[in-house]
């Protein structure tokens, strides 16, 4: 398929209330959005990458830079291609996971739809749908995040992430468990915001029953995550130091994780993606799929991949309205605790014109 031009989108999204995490606190998502003009179909493809550099290295106008300068050129040079040659092609250019996902889902998403092909069918998806967890942000007050899980589990959400930092911790999860019934599903997610100095205070979670306890650690100390499992009870999830199969596999390899968190956008993509599923369920390791606050056309590809066979915890796959009052697709809405997958040819959703309008404060056309 020969790549026509790229267009690169910037959409500045409010967020539907302030998202704080150990490490800042999100009002609106400045995201990049992607199209692919190719002559027998259209992709789209979203960029995971925040607007500063604090959850990974990338950030967006970075990412901006490196589609313009590098990644685009590159394939706009290289005639006919399928989507499985675009990593190939760009792995002379270390790096920018984030913004080379984007590229390579927006090809994947015009292929497959020149194909008539879902995206789901093209991963070996198993599932219609899938059961939808929801991520729960550092609150000013115990009783402020009470009502928050409250909310959600009237929702439907059928697994409940509580976001954690030092000074927020064993107490709000504490609160949590006491106030729901044990079996609501419950784990923790630190953002890389502890050392293993902390190890004690970690140890302190064990008794709450929680499934897992999210990249406790910095990303790079991967043998300081099997340390601090010899300490803990609760299970270990890698999010941040999982960028490739290949990590995957060393990390379950020295005992850093007993589950992992697939984030299509912070591995490379969805084929990255599913080669890590593939290495987890090898060794018999639980996944499930993060988020990035993503739109729907990020959203719809993630809940595609979540439908895999060793996606068997709940993701961060939320309805649309977690974040967005207004989506620039048709909203995912929650029903029974699931999203169905989109049936529909490639993602499966389409950009609304108007919608996409509202949000969209800058568009630019890479072209060969
Ligand atoms: O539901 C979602 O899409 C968000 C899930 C979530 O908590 N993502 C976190 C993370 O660190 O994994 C996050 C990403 C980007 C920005 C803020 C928070």
């Amino acid at each position: 398929m020969k790549i026509s031009g790229v267009e690169l989108l910037r959409l500045r999204m409010p967020l539907v209330s302030p998202f704080r995490t150990s490490f800042g606190t999100q009002e609106a998502r400045e995201i990049l959005v992607l199209r692919v003009i190719t002559p027998t179909a259209e992709g789209w493809g979203e960029c995971g990458a925040l607007l500063d550099p604090v959850y990974s290295s990338e950030y967006v106008n970075g990412v901006a830079d490196v589609l313009r300068t590098y990644l685009v050129p590159t394939l706009l040079r290289a005639g006919d291609i399928s989507a499985h040659q675009v990593a190939p092609l760009l792995a002379k250019f270390k790096g920018h996971r984030m913004a080379k996902a984007a590229l390579e889902t927006a090809v994947l998403d015009a292929e497959l739809r020149a194909h008539d092909m879902p995206l789901s069918v093209a991963l070996g998806s198993t599932k219609d749908s899938v059961d939808c967890g929801v991520s729960v942000g550092i609150m000013d007050s115990v009783p402020q995040l009470l009502d928050a899980v409250a909310g959600y589990l009237d929702e439907g959400y059928v697994r409940i992430k509580l976001k954690i930092e030092p000074g927020w911790d064993v107490e709000p999860v504490r609160a949590v468990r006491e106030r729901f019934d044990d079996d609501v599903l419950l784990q923790v997610d630190a953002n890389t915001a502890y050392t293993l100095a902390d190890t004690q205070r970690l140890a302190q979670l064990d008794p709450f029953n929680l499934l897992l306890i999210e990249q406790p650690l910095d990303e790079e100390d991967v043998l300081g995550h099997a340390e601090l499992a010899r300490h803990i009870r609760t299970p270990i999830c890698l999010d941040e130091s999982i960028v490739s199969a290949q990590s995957a596999a060393a990390a379950i390899k020295v005992g850093a994780c007993r589950i992992v968190n697939i984030k299509p956008s912070r591995v490379g993509g969805y084929l990255e993606a599913r080669r890590i599923h593939d290495v987890c369920e090898a060794n018999g390791v639980p996944v499930w799929c993060g988020g990035m606050l993503e739109t729907g056309i990020g959203r719809a590809a993630n809940v595609a991949l979540a439908a895999l066979p060793g996606f068997t915890l709940p993701g961060d796959t939320s309805g649309s309205s977690r974040y967005y009052r207004t989506d620039i697709t048709e909203p995912f809405v929650l029903v029974n605790g699931q999203l169905p997958v989109p049936a529909g040819p490639g993602i499966g959703v389409t950009p609304i014109p108007e919608r996409l309008a509202e949000v969209t404060t800058a568009r630019e056309f890479v072209r060969a």
